[in-house]
């Protein structure tokens, strides 16, 4: 390719935990000059610009779904499948805007198996953008059936790693309770639909190409792995570490924060799609009065619910009188960058979101690793037990409970017996992997060598 501007058009999965990292992959590829479409969902617009803070320049273009779907943030979690089909039936749209567009590549997440098929007869690339880590190609890989031919996959099968899956520190396994949360992977829930396993694999081996959002320094096994399996380039963007943002932090936070020391407060998040149950909910604010830390918790609710009267009828009795001083139950959308970045904070107990991990490790924010769900649990392992750079919260194998205990002994582990070797050590690995991903000239040269690649490859 010479002088034609390189053109993509991107299309995430309608989540905001997946159209996030399509953003900042797209903002990144914007200021190399690459030009960018956006297709999303009408109503997700005005989120995509305000909050996730698409560049403005950047043109979407909107689609109208006929059932009315626009994102997981307005469907309880048991509904969230119906995106998928909601995505189907985009098909003749989506051709017709690829037609009159004709971009070099078109970027696409694991919901749109049929995706590659079209853009091939239109001599378009289909490039599939992985928004989860290397390392949980664990549960998609071919090999993954490998031996389970005439019946289904268990829990048991499960909870190994599929043939050849790369040995880090150890061999990875799963707990029961993550196997178990990976099962609807596999399950046919209508005579003539494919499993989210049969998508991701026809996803996989019908793109042009994969990417993933990180690099050989963070998870090179697992890149290879996948390359091996797939017989596919894998193209890096690299951690798409956010730019500094250029918002301010709201007064309400800033003033609160600014009464603590140094480090001191333990932020307590867990994205934007991720509720606990009121178990959950009750040991991990007691986990956190027992810190004596200060401490911000944010607990979300499916949108269908009323916030404030599941945050009173799920939080322990008494609690907000008791830590009123030093600690803030919240329920909705905050400005996490901007809390990460804030000077008191010192801790983040987090579900191990991709994005969010990343944001916390190029701050000095120590990271408490308590996933819920999917892709969560292995990055939880990635920074655990490769990186070594956060602590997992310490969970039952059957169930994943974990108790106030369990939150006190991570958070203390952490934050407070720095100078035992476990939380200085981590401390310590934390710190290198920070300066990693806010040099900039290693983190520049990304984006600049894909850009450098897609250009090859249009
Ligand atoms: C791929 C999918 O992402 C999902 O969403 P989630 O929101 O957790 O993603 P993050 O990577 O944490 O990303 C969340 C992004 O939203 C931002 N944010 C979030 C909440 C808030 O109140 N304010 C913010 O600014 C945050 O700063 C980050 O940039 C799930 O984990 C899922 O397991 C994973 O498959």
């Amino acid at each position: 390719m010479t002088n034609e501007k390189l053109h993509v058009v991107m299309f995430p999965f309608l989540a905001f935990g997946h159209i996030s990292p399509f953003v900042q992959l797209s903002n990144k590829l914007y200021t190399q000059g690459v030009r960018i479409t956006f297709l999303s969902a009408a109503s997700n617009i005005p989120r995509i610009k305000s909050t996730l803070n698409l560049n403005p320049a950047i043109e979407i273009i909107p689609l109208q779904f006929p059932n009315g779907i626009t994102s997981t943030a307005e469907l309880p979690p048991h509904l969230a499948g119906n995106l998928i089909h909601a995505l189907d039936l985009t098909q003749p749209k989506v051709k017709s805007i690829l037609l009159e567009l004709k971009p070099q590549f078109v970027f696409f997440d694991f919901a749109q198996n049929w995706l590659p098929k079209l853009a091939s007869e239109l001599g378009i690339n289909s490039v599939y953008f992985s928004v989860y880590s290397a390392i949980t190609s664990y549960v998609v890989v071919p090999s993954r059936l490998d031996g389970i031919e005439g019946r289904s996959i268990t829990i048991e099968d499960l909870k190994n790693p599929p043939l050849g899956y790369p040995k880090k520190n150890s061999n990875l396994f799963l707990k029961t309770f993550e196997a178990m949360n990976f099962m609807p992977l596999y399950q046919r829930f209508g005579d003539n639909d494919l499993t989210v396993y049969e998508r991701i694999q026809q996803t996989n081996s019908e793109c042009s190409f994969i990417v993933f959002k990180t690099c050989k320094e963070i998870e090179g096994p697992y890149i290879d792995y996948v390359e091996n399996q797939f017989g596919k380039q894998v193209l890096l963007a690299g951690p798409l570490v956010p730019e500094p943002s250029i918002d301010v932090l709201e007064e309400k936070w800033t003033k609160w924060l600014d009464n603590f020391q140094a480090k001191s407060v333990v932020f307590c998040s867990f994205g934007s799609e991720t509720f606990l149950n009121d178990d959950q909910i009750k040991e991990l604010a007691i986990g956190l009065e027992l810190t004596n830390l200060p401490f911000i918790l944010v607990i979300n609710f499916p949108s269908n619910l009323d916030a404030d009267a599941e945050l009173e009828r799920a939080l322990p009795k008494g609690f907000l009188e008791r830590v009123k001083s030093r600690g803030v139950v919240h329920s909705g959308w905050l400005q996490q960058q901007l809390i990460l970045k804030h000077s008191s904070v010192g801790c983040y107990v987090c579900h191990s979101g991709f994005s969010s991990v990343i944001e916390a490790m190029v701050n000095d924010c120590q990271l408490v690793l308590l996933p819920f769900k999917g892709d969560q649990f292995f990055n939880s392992k990635l920074i655990a037990n490769d990186l070594k750079a956060g602590i997992e919260v310490n969970r039952r194998e059957d169930d994943g409970y974990f108790g106030k205990k369990d939150i006190l002994e991570a958070v203390r582990t952490i934050m407070v017996e720095v100078d035992k070797e476990s939380g200085k050590q981590i401390r310590e690995n934390h710190m290198e992997w920070r300066e990693f991903l806010l040099n900039k000239e290693i983190q520049d040269k990304f984006i600049t060598d894909f850009v450098d690649r897609l250009k090859s490859l249009a």
